[in-house]
């Protein structure tokens, strides 16, 4: 695979000097679904909207499909759909109405098959003649995506795509990201649902204060989520972790009190058997065992509280 968008030392100060992005780099795979998650504030909008050619950068570069989106916007935006927080529709018009505008404005000729297919996938066909005003919010927000889609661009950014929707809707919306998917759209989409990210995210990037913490493949992820950590709380405390346990991924807490042994749960063994054998064969009598299993939503809120 190949970045379709490359990002490059991008920094953005807003007017007054505000830092919301600092030298972010990030390339994004084509044809991956990328999730961006991130607190309040963190630099998501601005990041896809700067991607986007649309707030200009204080410095650093970005190419889509090769074209630099400050040099060549018309040629990188042609790429890009962009499906923003904020429902921005003209009430008054029919669905059919504003996904046929949109693509006008692409300069695209006229192609109502493939708008019609488009509004199929996203279950609005039988609303095309409908005023937007008479949808509801769900639908309304589909609208966004069909108005993005267009122009049959190549990579969509879907800025917080289920906020403030509910369950239902937000399944069939990570239904209609897998579809386009499919049929070889990249994405890339922010949001505030860890499981959202877990659920259709190939890779998952972690922003933080215009920062990029972290960017994983989600199975990589999902692999730590997958690590569990027993604790051994001990009668004594000991001064270090005894030889005869050197083979364990031990580490010493609580002063000595408490022994942390971290496992695999996906392996085929935990090693906890034996381990409590060794323990008290090495002499140290065990007063209490906790488990403790590490999600996304830890990995991510100790991220983000380091940077805090
Ligand atoms: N036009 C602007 N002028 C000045 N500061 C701005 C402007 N737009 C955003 N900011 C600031 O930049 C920071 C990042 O904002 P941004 O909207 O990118 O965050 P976000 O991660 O998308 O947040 P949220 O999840 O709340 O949508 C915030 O502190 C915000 O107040």
């Amino acid at each position: 695979m190949s970045a379709i968008v490359s990002v490059q030392n991008l920094r953005k100060a807003y007017a007054g000097g505000f830092e919301a992005l600092k030298s972010v780099n990030l390339d994004i795979e084509e044809g991956e679904i990328l999730a961006l998650l991130g607190p309040n504030g963190a630099g998501k909008t601005t990041l896809i909207s700067t991607i986007c050619g649309i707030t200009v950068p204080t410095s650093g570069t970005v190419t889509v499909g090769g074209h630099d989106t400050q040099k060549a916007f018309r040629g990188a935006r042609a790429l890009i759909g962009l499906v923003p927080q904020e429902i921005n529709l003209e009430p008054f018009e029919t669905v059919m109405n504003t996904v046929r505008f949109s693509r006008g404005l692409f300069g695209k000729p006229r192609n109502d098959a493939y708008l019609e297919d488009i509004l199929k996938q996203l279950s609005l066909y039988d609303k095309k003649d409908n005023k937007v005003m008479t949808l509801s919010g769900g639908m309304k927000r589909r609208v966004l995506i069909a108005k993005a889609l267009s122009h049959e661009p190549r990579v969509l950014f879907l800025d917080e795509p289920t906020a403030g929707v509910d369950v239902e809707l937000r399944k069939d919306m990570w239904e209609v990201v897998a579809k386009l998917k499919a049929s070889g759209v990249t994405i890339i989409l922010t949001t505030h649902y860890i499981e959202e990210a877990e659920a259709i995210a190939d890779r998952v990037g972690v922003i933080n204060k215009g920062e990029i913490l972290l960017v994983q493949n989600k199975a990589d992820l999902m692999s730590q989520m997958g690590r569990k950590q027993l604790k051994i709380e001990l009668s004594a405390a000991v001064e270090t972790i005894p030889d005869a346990l050197a083979d364990y991924e031990l580490t010493r807490a609580d002063d000595g009190f408490s022994l942390l042994y971290h496992y695999d749960t996906k392996g085929e063994r935990t090693g906890i058997t034996t381990l409590l054998a060794d323990l008290q064969k090495a002499g140290l009598q065990m007063k209490d065992l906790q488990t403790q299993q590490s999600s996304l939503e830890d990995i991510f809120v100790g991220l983000v509280k380091e940077t805090t």
